[in-house]
């Protein structure tokens, strides 16, 4: 069976999160931190980079979502995020984890499992990183996917199983399921990759639909969706990379439900 989530169901989703202006912790890497603050801003969520293990436990549980981005990490970064994944399920808050990078490292891939083991709303990556943590092995150059989502379905619907989670997999077109359902956001621009840590301020942006919506799958859809058309209104006016980051966030700044109502509606594919 094949139902469907409309622009106007994304558009209702984007109000919402504008209403409800989330507060989303995030515990994000150098790279992203101030990218990630000004994209969750355009979209109409709060932001605030809290990564001290001190205060984590106590940060998230002030929060309405957490994001996980393990890019750069250090020990201490590491003890932090585990207070605060741990601190989330205490309180019910969704929370995102982005495993950048997971198969380059052992020290990565033991982090991750730690995470993974705390059970994250949404597992938000690129498709060497979700194949990586699916088959506990190797993949990607660094920070970057040496693979497309579509050779990613597989390893998503069953980390998205095993981990009882919503999987999303980035790319020309992303993917999304949770293991029963799946669905293809397409959208975007090919200067997106070329801008670092836009994946990652995206899984921010993942987060704070979260906190507007009980369906964590349809939320994740609607995030990549509003990212998409920003990311393709950016692409019209950009000369490059530069000049594509500044138009990016001020496309998703001007982005209104009137604008999606004329996106095709994204299919939703029952895996059962
Ligand atoms: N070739 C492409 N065409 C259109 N959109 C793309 C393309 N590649 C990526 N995107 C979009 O770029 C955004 C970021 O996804 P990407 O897969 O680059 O994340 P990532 O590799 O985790 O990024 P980073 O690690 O730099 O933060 C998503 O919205 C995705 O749809
Ligand atoms: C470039 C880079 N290095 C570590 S994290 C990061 C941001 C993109 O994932
Ligand atoms: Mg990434």
């Amino acid at each position: 069976m094949t139902t469907t989530l409309t622009g106007a169901d994304i558009g209702a989703r984007l109000t919402r999160l504008r209403q409800a202006a989330p507060l989303v912790h995030s515990l994000t890497n150098y790279v992203a931190m101030n990218s990630a603050a000004n994209v969750l801003l355009a979209v109409g969520a709060s932001p605030a980079m809290v990564h001290a293990r001190e205060e984590a436990a106590e940060f998230a549980a002030l929060a309405d979502a957490v994001l996980i981005n393990i890019g750069t990490l250090s020990p201490h970064w590491v003890e932090a995020m585990v207070e605060a994944a741990t601190s989330a399920g205490e309180h019910q808050t969704p929370w995102v984890l982005d495993p950048v990078a997971v198969g380059a490292t052992a020290y990565r891939r033991e982090s991750a499992a730690r995470l993974l083991d705390l059970r994250p709303s949404v597992i938000r990556g690129n498709a060497s990183e979700i194949i990586a943590l699916a088959e506990d092995g190797l993949g990607g150059r660094g920070v970057d996917s040496t693979a497309a989502s579509d050779d990613a379905v597989q390893a998503a619907v069953a980390l998205a199983r095993r981990q009882e989670a919503v999987v999303a997999v980035t790319d020309e077109v992303d993917l999304v399921t949770d293991g029963r359902r799946l669905v293809r956001v397409p959208g975007g621009h090919p200067l997106m990759p070329r801008v670092t840590a836009l994946g990652c301020a995206l899984s921010g942006v993942v987060a704070a639909f979260l906190a507007a919506d009980q369906d964590p799958l349809v939320a994740t859809c609607a995030a990549l969706a509003c990212y998409g058309e920003a990311g393709s209104r950016a692409g019209r006016t950009a000369q490059g990379p530069g000049s594509f980051a500044v138009a990016f966030v001020d496309a998703l700044h001007q982005l209104n439900p009137e604008t999606l109502l004329r996106r095709e509606p994204l299919a939703i594919e029952s895996l059962d």
